[in-house]
């Protein structure tokens, strides 16, 4: 039996969203959304169901937030939703292609010719995703358990074309997704794994080096539900668009995806290694340097030179995904811009449906907050988007502080989240510390909220504070910080493996103490 406790939020001016929470008699909370939006654009477009608030609000693991919030999308919520709960309306978008997550979804692309622009879409619904596929995965993470050890036995998964569906037992034909060409092509028993990289929504990322070539690459494992084909199709789809996008300075090369059902039940993703890793790492390593008091709070790491590299490298990768392949990012945010010691910026987790990993990953605490707010209220959405991600992220870079969380003020919830990006003023660098007009102005133009003012891509590269760092002897500058970094990481992690065996050491020393003392007593 359940025991309903309705939530009434704060009116939300374009989200108009009520909150029903289910209590079950174990106590898990889960709460449920019956979403109305009035829009004047979506009206009357009905979309969605419940996987819709819950994907196109790319809801992810983050941190801070303690809630842990479980959208309830089994087999009877998706049979009770009514097309009136309707949350989300899919973009109509006229001059480009949709690949859509899903064969049932109305936007399913027509054509299977890999050379056809289109765009991924993040966060198409989830129209005909099974209620098995949607409650998927208690999302247990595989992948680094076996370092040291080469991965057998795995073969690549063929890619089907788009009409035809691909079920798990064909699925380990061998290979088509193998990177851009027969040089990248990695074998899965060429690699010994390193050692864990880190850990997201949808996986596990380690490092691992080729022997072949003593090339040192990262390795993301997706664990996907047995017998999902619907899934593992639509994962070999939006892979091989990846793997179609050529080398580029700003972007993560891909290396090959593979698939073996019968052993892990796991999609492997090969990509090229960045060692100073992503911002997010790179942000947690200074807050733990200043926490150590080794460094000051007050003189932060992103100073404005690296601001504004990072910025350019976002949007050199942007411009580059989107004119060449018509792919959206969607997903801009400190864990998806990547560093190497080169002194180069590089864009990573494209192109594969965040609303997939999502259905796969199922549980999630907290959000992922960069959205914009026309994506929010379901309007057409673009790569202005990312552009709006990209002002949420330098605020935090520079601050240390999420801009629309933190500083004490966490979001009540998703919903107190999502309202606040729609109906509070844009993020802004904070009063009280002196920022350049150069970033300032900068800053500004990515977070307007009204996307058709806000600043495009091409604007943003020619801005000031782009053209005030563009010299070689700035790269140079930059690439002497990327150093810097790579040795602060190093150092952090020392430090970290230090303060371990010194904890280790009295642990052993206390129970030895212990021991000794009970012996006593007994003798
Ligand atoms: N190619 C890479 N080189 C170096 N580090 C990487 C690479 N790819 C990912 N990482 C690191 O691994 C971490 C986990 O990455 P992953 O893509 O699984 O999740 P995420 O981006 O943090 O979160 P989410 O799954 O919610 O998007 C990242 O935060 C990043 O620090």
């Amino acid at each position: 039996m359940f025991q309903r406790k309705t939530l009434q939020r704060r009116n939300l001016k374009g989200l108009n969203l009520n909150l029903h929470a289910d209590m079950s008699s174990n106590g898990q909370l889960q709460e449920k959304t019956e979403a109305h939006q009035e829009h004047s654009r979506i009206e009357g477009h009905v979309m969605s169901n419940i996987n819709a608030i819950k994907n196109s609000s790319n809801l992810f693991l983050r941190r801070g937030l303690k809630k842990k919030l479980t959208l309830n999308a089994n087999a009877d919520e998706q049979a009770e939703l009514k097309p009136s709960s309707v949350v989300v309306q899919r973009p109509q978008n006229e001059s480009v292609l949709v690949m859509s997550s899903l064969s049932q979804s109305p936007c399913v692309s027509s054509s299977s010719s890999l050379s056809t622009p289109c765009i991924i879409d993040a966060y198409s619904n989830n129209f005909g995703l099974s209620p098995s596929s949607t409650n998927s995965t208690t999302s247990t993470i595989q992948g680094s358990s076996n370092a040291a050890t080469p991965v057998e036995n795995e073969h690549s998964i063929s890619l089907p074309p788009l009409e035809e569906s691909l079920s798990p037992t064909t699925a380990d034909l061998k290979d088509t997704l193998s990177g851009n060409s027969s040089d990248n092509y990695i074998q899965l028993q060429d690699l010994v794994q390193l050692g864990k990289i880190g850990a997201g929504n949808s996986g596990t990322v380690v490092k691992a080096l080729h022997v072949p070539d003593s090339k040192i690459v990262a390795k993301k494992t997706i664990p996907v539900e047995q017998n999902n084909s619907t899934i593992i199709n639509q994962l070999v789809r939006e892979l091989s668009i990846v793997k179609n996008v050529k080398p580029h300075e700003n972007i993560i090369t891909f290396y090959g995806a593979y698939y073996n059902q019968h052993i892990n039940n796991e999609i492997i993703i090969l990509m090229e290694y960045s060692d100073c890793g992503s911002l997010d790492k790179i942000l947690s390593v200074y807050k733990r340097f200043v926490q150590r008091e080794t460094i000051s709070n007050k003189k932060t790491w992103f100073n404005e030179l690296t601001i504004s590299k990072i910025a350019c490298g976002v949007l050199n990768g942007l411009d580059h995904l989107y004119r060449q392949y018509k792919i959206i990012h969607r997903d801009i945010k400190p864990s998806n811009v990547l560093i190497n010691s080169k002194g180069q910026i590089k864009l990573c987790d494209f192109g594969v449906s965040k609303k997939l990993i999502n259905s796969i990953a199922d549980t999630f605490v907290g959000t992922s907050t960069y959205m914009s707010p026309e994506r929010i209220q379901g309007n057409v959405y673009s790569i202005k988007g990312d552009v709006w991600s990209l002002g949420l992220m330098i605020i935090e870079l520079v601050t240390g502080e999420f801009p629309l969380g933190g500083h004490n003020d966490t979001p009540d919830g998703i919903l107190d989240l999502l309202q606040r990006i729609v109906n509070e003023p844009s993020p802004r660098l904070p009063k009280g510390r002196v920022f350049s007009k150069e970033l300032t102005d900068f800053v500004n133009r990515c977070c307007i909220k009204n996307e058709r003012e806000r600043s495009s891509i091409n604007e943003l590269l020619h801005h000031d504070l782009i053209m005030k760092y563009s010299s070689p002897s700035k790269d140079e500058k930059f690439r002497h910080w990327c150093k810097k970094i790579k040795s602060k990481i190093k150092e952090d992690k020392r430090i970290k493996r230090e303060a371990l065996d010194r904890a280790k050491l009295e642990t052993k020393a206390n129970r030895k103490s212990n021991d000794l003392n009970a012996s006593t007593k007994t003798s």
